[in-house]
C-alpha cells in the first residue's frame, strides 16, 4: 500500500494511506538514495510503500520509497558535507514576506528565489500586512510587483488579518503541495491558522514541556487543505541553504540573467567586471533590475567565501 509522509519525529513517521488513514510508521531495512548523502532517509512529502504491522494500534513499516520528483534540502549544521532533506515532491514554494514591520530585504527574497530555481520548484511571493501600508509602502509593492512578475514569479499582496486577497491565494494553493516559508514576524503562523483548520491545536499537540521551556518542533509538517491541496510548514527553518552552487552557475538561477548571458563575450563570464558582459549591459540599459543584480553580486560573494572554508 502507498502512503505519504506527513510528519517525521526522529525514527517514527506519521504517514497517510490512500484512504486517508493515519499510521505511525518506521523504517525496515536500509535506505540509500543515490548521489546524495542525507542525514534523514525519509522526508515529509515522500511517497512510501507501507506494510501494516498492527491494525489496532495503527503501526506500520516503511518498506520502500518512491522516486522523488524534487526535494529541498539544507546543509546539516553539524556535518557540512551532509544534507538534511526538508521536504519532497513539492508543486511550489511560497515565501511570506512583508514591506514593513518587519521589512523583508530584497536580498533575502532573492536568495529564496535562487534556492527555488536551484531545486527546480516554482516560487510564489506573498506580501502580507497590506492593511498597514501607507502610500510609500504601496509604491514599494508596485515596484517589487513589476520586478518579480516581469521575470516570471507570482507575487501577490494580502492581509491575512483582514482577509483581503485570500481568494486569489486559495486559488493558487488548490490541489497543490506548497511549502510555506518566511522569517519571523511576517505572519506565517497567522496565515497557516487561516488556511488550516485546527492548525494551532496541531502545533500545541506536537510541542511539549521539556523542563527548560516549551520546545516546538523543528521538523517539517504537512497539512491537508479543506478544499484540496497540502501545505508544508517548516518551523525553525529560516532559510534553505543554497547548496552546491558553483559561482559560474549562479546567474543561471536568475531567470532574467539566464535570458541574456549567452551574449556575454566570455562563456565563463561572472558578470562582475568582464568586458563585453551582456548582463552588465542589461543592468545599465534598465532591463535588469539593479536590486536584483546587487543580490546576485552579494550571493556570488558568499559562494567565494565558502570556497575558503
Ligand atoms: N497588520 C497586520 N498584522 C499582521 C497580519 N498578519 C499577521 N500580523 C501580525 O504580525 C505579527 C506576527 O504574526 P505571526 O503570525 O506570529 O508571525 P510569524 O511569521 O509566524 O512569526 P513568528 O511566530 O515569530 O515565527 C502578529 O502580531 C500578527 O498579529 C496582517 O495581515 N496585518
Ligand atoms: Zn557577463
Amino acid at each position: 500500500m502507498n502512503a505519504t509522509v506527513y510528519r517525521s519525529t526522529g525514527s517514527w513517521y506519521d504517514v497517510k494511506d490512500e484512504t486517508g488513514q493515519l499510521w505511525k510508521a518506521r523504517i525496515k531495512g536500509v535506505f540509500k538514495i543515490e548521489g546524495l548523502s542525507s542525514t534523514n532517509p525519509i522526508a515529509v512529502g515522500d511517497v512510501v510503500s507501507m506494510e501494516i504491522e498492527n491494525e489496532d494500534t495503527h503501526i506500520a513499516t516503511i518498506a520502500g520509497i518512491h522516486d522523488r520528483h524534487n526535494y529541498i534540502s539544507r546543509q546539516s549544521p553539524s556535518h557540512r558535507r551532509q544534507h538534511h532533506i526538508v521536504a519532497s515532491n513539492l508543486d511550489q514554494v511560497l515565501l511570506v514576506a512583508t514591506i514593513k514591520d518587519p521589512r523583508t530585504s530584497n536580498g533575502f527574497m532573492d536568495r529564496f528565489l535562487v534556492a527555488a530555481e536551484a531545486y527546480h520548484v516554482p516560487a510564489i511571493l506573498l506580501i502580507n500586512k497590506q492593511d498597514a501600508w501607507k502610500e510609500k509602502d504601496k509604491a514599494k509593492f508596485e515596484e517589487w510587483s513589476a520586478i518579480y512578475s516581469q521575470i516570471g514569479y507570482q507575487i501577490m499582496a494580502v492581509s491575512v488579518q483582514q482577509g483581503t486577497g485570500m481568494d486569489g491565494l486559495h486559488a493558487l494553493l488548490k490541489n497543490k503541495t506548497t511549502l510555506v516559508s518566511g522569517h519571523s514576524g511576517v505572519g506565517k503562523s497567522s496565515l497557516l491558522n487561516a488556511l488550516i483548520p485546527g492548525f494551532t491545536l496541531r502545533t500545541k499537540e506536537v510541542s511539549g514541556w521539556s523542563g527548560k521551556g516549551m520546545h516546538t518542533t523543528t521538523f517539517a509538517e504537512m497539512f491537508d487543505l479543506p478544499d484540496g491541496g497540502r501545505i508544508i510548514d517548516t518551523p525553525g527553518i529560516r532559510e534553505f541553504g543554497i547548496v552546491d552552487i558553483e559561482r559560474e552557475e549562479l546567474s543561471h538561477y536568475f531567470p532574467e540573467m539566464r535570458a541574456v548571458l549567452q551574449e556575454c563575450q566570455f562563456n565563463n563570464c561572472l558578470h562582475v567586471n568582464e568586458p563585453g558582459c551582456a548582463v552588465k549591459q542589461a543592468v545599465s540599459d534598465g532591463s535588469i533590475s539593479p536590486d536584483r543584480f546587487a543580490s546576485y553580486l552579494s550571493i556570488l560573494d558568499t559562494i567565494k567565501e565558502n570556497e575558503w572554508e
